[in-house]
């Protein structure tokens, strides 16, 4: 079952073409990478999904709905690129402030805070001010205020940079649990050792998808001994 379809999407920031007439589909339970080096469109064509931006072309479905469709955005778990925290508060409150945005009432919140709160491993931080906290336990809080409302399609940009590499490890043994019981992830990331967990890869250079497939299809493919020999031929300017 297809969870994302991307069809011919197309933006420009001027006269400048951002992304470039692309097309892609992420299957249910599928963890699909969108790879490419500074400046591909990998960004703009993340916002262009959730509604973030315009397309100047192209159609998006998410979860069999056309977007921009506000119910829809209630089944998706969006951490942007930058953490949109509220530094001030704690733990607990921007997971509350989260839940409301997508919907939940006071006691579906108080139904699932403490499982996502220990599955990201703040359960004995809750009560603690996010400032307080390292910036790889803010980016935790980040995906929890993500999965909060038990989000079917999660999308995450860059969700590890400046992440060690633990709790790197840590992340992708989440977004593992996450698709194993059902839900589809689509993810930004320019660690080639985390990208190979994938299960496909879409390689974007100058707006456009100059490959699809899975890692190891990649690395066989440009005969590669890792993936990211792979990648730097495959985007070599
Ligand atoms: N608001 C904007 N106005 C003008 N140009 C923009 C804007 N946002 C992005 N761009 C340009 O569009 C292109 C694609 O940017 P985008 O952020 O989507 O790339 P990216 O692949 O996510 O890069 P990175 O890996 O650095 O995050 C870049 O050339 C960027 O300079």
């Amino acid at each position: 079952m297809t969870a994302l379809a991307v069809k011919g999407l197309r933006k420009r920031y001027g006269s400048f073409e951002a992304v470039r007439g692309i097309s892609f589909k992420v299957e249910k339970g599928e963890i699909f990478g969108l790879i490419g080096p500074n400046g591909a469109g990998k960004t703009t064509t993340i916002k262009l999904i959730v509604g973030l931006l315009r397309p100047d072309g192209g159609e998006v479905k998410l979860l069999g709905r056309e977007m921009p469709n506000k119910d829809v955005l209630r089944r998706v778990g969006y951490m942007p690129q930058e953490l949109a925290l509220y530094m001030n508060l704690t733990v607990e409150e921007n997971l509350e402030f989260y839940s409301r945005l997508y919907g939940l009432s006071k006691r579906e919140f108080n139904q699932r805070k403490d499982w996502t709160l220990k599955f990201v491993g703040l359960d004995k931080f809750k009560d603690r001010i996010v400032r307080e906290l390292s910036g790889g336990m803010q980016r935790r809080v980040s995906l929890a205020c993500a999965l909060i409302h038990e989000p079917e399609f999660l999308i995450l940009d860059e969700p590890t940079v400046g992440v060690d590499p633990n709790l790197r490890a840590n992340f992708w043994g989440y977004f593992r649990q996450l698709t194993e019981s059902g839900a589809s992830i689509l993810i930004t990331t320019h660690y080639m050792d985390e990208a190979v967990n994938c299960d496909r890869i879409a390689v974007m250079m100058k707006g456009k998808i100059v490959t699809i497939a899975s890692p190891q299809e990649i690395m066989e493919k440009t005969e590669s001994r890792t993936l990211e020999e792979a990648i730097l031929k495959l985007t070599r300017w």
